[in-house]
């Protein structure tokens, strides 16, 4: 299991006027499954390339096992790329391309013939060795892409927006293969996605790009939980942002003062809190409780969104539709943000 390192990498392509990829550090633990998030154009694809060594960095380092591959061309890297557009070779057998890596390391037939008939298991198309790419869904085309790539057993495996052309059940299908092949297998993985679901779905570790640079590198929950700022807060679909000022143990804004977790700085001026974290409707003797008036409902199927406002302040909660069934539109309820789900940014 290689864990992987990002030092200080940036690239510039030539007549751009700011890098797509800029001074971005991480580590990746060795056999781990992280996902590189972040929206369109932020620079993903540009990262898992210079891994793989498609790609030269501008400057920084890319080391594997703490050894730099700068200077090895992709071939002698062991990382290993998977596209959303799977690229098989149509006029070989779906075996055959699964194989031809070994094929091209000029492994014997017989240990080729072994590994791809226990690859074929692993993805769960023991009976399809003997079809051609194009007898195959593309699920199925995309789960001999997988195999042709681990195989081969990377010291990473890239994988860039590997799902993204498959329909909504499909794409937990291949998820829940990709984790189980993950468990299976040990090998250390990174995927590129834009979609914070799954991301949140399947990996350890996020790193949020947005223009070309990490924002925070973390577990889904501290990112949902801790967000480093106003961006990463939005990203992972905060709404709520309180402008105030911090004492010891307490923020002061036009809401009320709230009592902050310990473990929460006492130093930023905005408070935030999860709309799937704010108790509406109680009997509001709690502390970090106050009223306001119920201005806007929508109901969206498996949740009820409430629009609440206060003076100058509108916020967003989000509750079951159960439980926001019998309030009024136009009334006044009570609000209760419970004291760990407060945090504060600068
Ligand atoms: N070969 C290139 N030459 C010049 N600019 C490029 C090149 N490849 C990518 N870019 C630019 O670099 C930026 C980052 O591109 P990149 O493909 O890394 O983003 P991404 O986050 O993977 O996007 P997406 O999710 O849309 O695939 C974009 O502005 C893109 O236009």
């Amino acid at each position: 299991m290689t864990d992987v390192s990002l030092e200080k990498l940036t690239k510039a392509y030539p007549g751009q006027t700011r890098p797509a990829v800029n001074d971005v550090s991480m580590h990746i633990d060795g056999g781990s499954l992280t996902a590189l998030l972040g929206p369109s154009a932020c620079g993903k694809s540009t990262i898992l390339k210079m891994i793989a060594g498609l790609l030269p960095p501008t400057s920084g380092d890319i080391r594997f096992a703490r050894q730099s591959v700068l200077q090895l061309p992709p071939n002698r890297r062991d990382a290993v790329m998977v596209f959303q557009n799977h690229l098989l070779f149509p006029y070989m057998t779906v075996g055959e391309n699964i194989g031809f890596g070994l094929k091209m390391r000029h492994e014997p037939k017989k240990d080729i013939d072994r590994a791809v008939g226990r690859m074929l298991e692993l993805v769960q198309l023991e009976d399809m060795g003997t079809r051609k790419p194009n007898q195959l869904s593309g699920g199925q085309q995309q789960r001999v892409a997988l195999a042709r790539a681990l195989i081969l057993r990377p010291k990473i495996l890239l994988l860039d927006e590997p799902f993204s052309n498959l329909d909504a059940n499909l794409r937990l299908e291949m998820q829940q293969l990709l984790n189980s092949l993950h468990q299976e297998l040990g090998t250390t993985m990174l995927f590129v996605t834009h979609d914070k679901e799954e991301a949140v779905g399947l990996s350890s570790k996020i790193a949020l790009i947005l223009n070309g640079t990490l924002r925070q590198y973390a577990s889904a929950t501290v990112l949902y939980g801790q967000p480093k700022d106003e961006d990463v807060a939005r990203f992972f679909g905060a709404r709520n942002f309180v402008p105030g000022k911090c004492g010891p143990g307490y923020f002061d804004c036009a809401l009320g003062r709230f009592t902050l977790p310990e473990s929460v700085s006492s130093t930023g001026r905005l408070l935030t809190f999860r709309p799937e974290n704010i108790v509406v409707g109680g009997d509001n003797i709690l502390e970090n409780s106050f009223h306001a008036t119920l201005a806007s409902k929508q109901f969206l199927g498996s949740q009820t969104v409430l629009g609440l406002q206060k003076g100058d302040i509108f916020f967003e909660a989000l509750l079951s539709p159960q439980i926001a069934e019998p309030l009024q539109e136009g009334s006044t309820v009570s609000v209760h943000l419970p004291q760990r789900s407060l945090w504060i940014l600068g």
